[in-house]
């Protein structure tokens, strides 16, 4: 079995280049289905989600080959509108196919993705946007059909709640749709806007993304588009927490401050000194940085995605913080592991309460889901002796290089494999 194995106690220094951020290449990819022609996708991170996703798309007849960094992706022909379970249930977001599919080919069958770890993550607003654009949804089997023969049609939609996938799954299909669909209280994360400019630059007519309307004219034919997509703001922000807990300094590069705002806020909070220009920024840690209150919400609050990262953070801060989790209802899996490394958590429902602890202790853990696998390397980080972390398939999934770049910032961490 593969390990991570950390020996902590190193102070991070050095700079570190961001990759392309992974919730943004996905729907990209998905939205590739849309262009009658070929896509250059740039920046794509080497990350196990992508290949998975590629391989989504060369289930469906579609070409796709990697060149570099870059991703040449051509959807002339789509041989296929149904996506098998056995990669639908490796990714959930292979479900954004559906749909490109049903806008371009009137008709997608995916496997319902089923549970994970950080919650059961329904897809109801996803298919309740495709049947107010006109869509018939049939289930069973284990599937999920949509049809829309004669083509669909725009609609006034309102969500209940901004979810991410559901708004990329609604603008894709709308985009193609007849007339105007107007989204209501849709998500405004950059990732969406990242989306909405590749549709748009191949020749969608999408305003208002990043806000919380958004208008869209159908229209009859989109082409294949190069676009690079932007940093990954939260691989970004586990290194800016790993640079202050270590007592640190690093420089990001192929940073976009704007999206880290919230992390930026709560990062200076805890006393640590950020430095931020138009290209990078500096996180110089200190040794005492205190602990702060966290509650994750939709962007532009605090991201659910950096929520272990953080609590790793405070498990060594001075004083007792509150981590709050309001976007997925069992995201605290790696409280756990984190305790078995001797941190002081206790759960209260939705929360977390953290005591800091003046120093953790290496032992074996393993990664529950992908961002509780980020949490437990920044916590190896900073603990006595030596931490080995098993399950990396779940960091696999979305670090793209972690040992390189972390062994570049003079971290003592190797990939073992007995
Ligand atoms: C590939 C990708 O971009 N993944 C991100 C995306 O996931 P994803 O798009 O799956 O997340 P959503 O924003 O859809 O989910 C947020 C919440 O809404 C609920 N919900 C969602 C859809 C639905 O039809 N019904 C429903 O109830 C979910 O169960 C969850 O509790 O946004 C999440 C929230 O920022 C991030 O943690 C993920 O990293
Ligand atoms: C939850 C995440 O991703 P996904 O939606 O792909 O599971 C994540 O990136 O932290």
């Amino acid at each position: 079995m593969e390990r991570l194995v950390i020996r902590g106690g190193r102070k991070l220094t050095g700079t570190v280049k961001v990759s392309g951020a992974k919730n943004a290449v996905l729907p990209i990819i998905a939205a590739s289905l849309l262009g009658s022609s070929t896509s250059v996708l740039e920046e794509i991170p080497d990350l196990e989600d992508v290949r998975t996703f590629a391989e989504v798309l060369v289930q469906l007849g579609v070409s796709v080959n990697r060149t570099h960094s870059s991703l040449v992706i051509d959807s002339h022909d789509i041989k296929s509108c149904e996506a098998s379970y056995e990669l639908v249930r490796k990714m959930r977001a292979s479900f954004l196919v559906m749909g490109p599919l049903l806008a371009r080919l009137g008709r997608a069958v995916i496997s319902l993705p089923g549970g994970c770890a950080i919650g059961t993550r329904p897809i109801d607003l996803h298919l309740k946007g495709f049947e107010a654009l006109g869509a018939e949804i049939v289930m069973g089997h284990g599937s999920i059909e949509a049809r829309a023969p004669r083509g669909l049609t725009g609609a006034r939609i309102y969500l209940d709640f901004p979810s991410v996938g559901a708004t990329e799954n609604i603008i894709m299909a709308a985009s193609l749709a007849k007339g105007q669909t107007i989204l209501e209280n849709p998500a405004e994360e950059p990732e969406i806007v990242d989306l909405a400019t590749y549709l748009n630059a191949m020749g969608a007519r999408i305003r208002g993304a990043g806000t919380n309307v958004i208008k869209i004219e159908g229209v009859t034919e989109l082409r294949g588009m190069t676009h690079p997509v932007i940093p990954d703001r939260i691989e970004a922000g586990t290194y800016m927490v790993a640079a202050a807990m270590t007592g640190g300094d690093v420089r990001l590069e192929n940073v976009i401050s704007e999206h880290l705002k919230p992390v930026v806020a709560k990062l200076k909070e805890a006393g640590v000194y950020i430095e931020e220009d138009v290209t990078g920024i500096r996180v110089k840690g200190s040794a005492d940085f205190k602990s702060v209150d966290i509650k994750t919400l939709p962007y532009p609050g605090f991201p659910t995605d950096m929520q272990a990262q953080f609590m790793a953070m405070l498990t060594v801060a001075k004083g007792t913080g509150v981590v709050t989790e309001t976007v997925f209802e069992n995201r605290f899996m790696h409280v756990d592991e984190l305790k078995r490394m001797g941190a002081n958590i206790k759960i209260d429902g939705r929360s977390a309460v953290i005591e800091g602890v003046s120093h953790l202790t290496g032992c074996p853990v393993k990664a529950t889901d992908l961002r509780a696998g980020a949490a437990l390397v920044l916590a190896g980080l900073v603990a006595s002796g030596q931490t080995e972390i098993g399950h990396l398939h779940h960091i696999d999934r979305g670090y793209e290089k972690l040992v390189e770049k972390f062994q570049s910032l003079g971290a003592d961490i190797t990939r073992v494999d007995d």
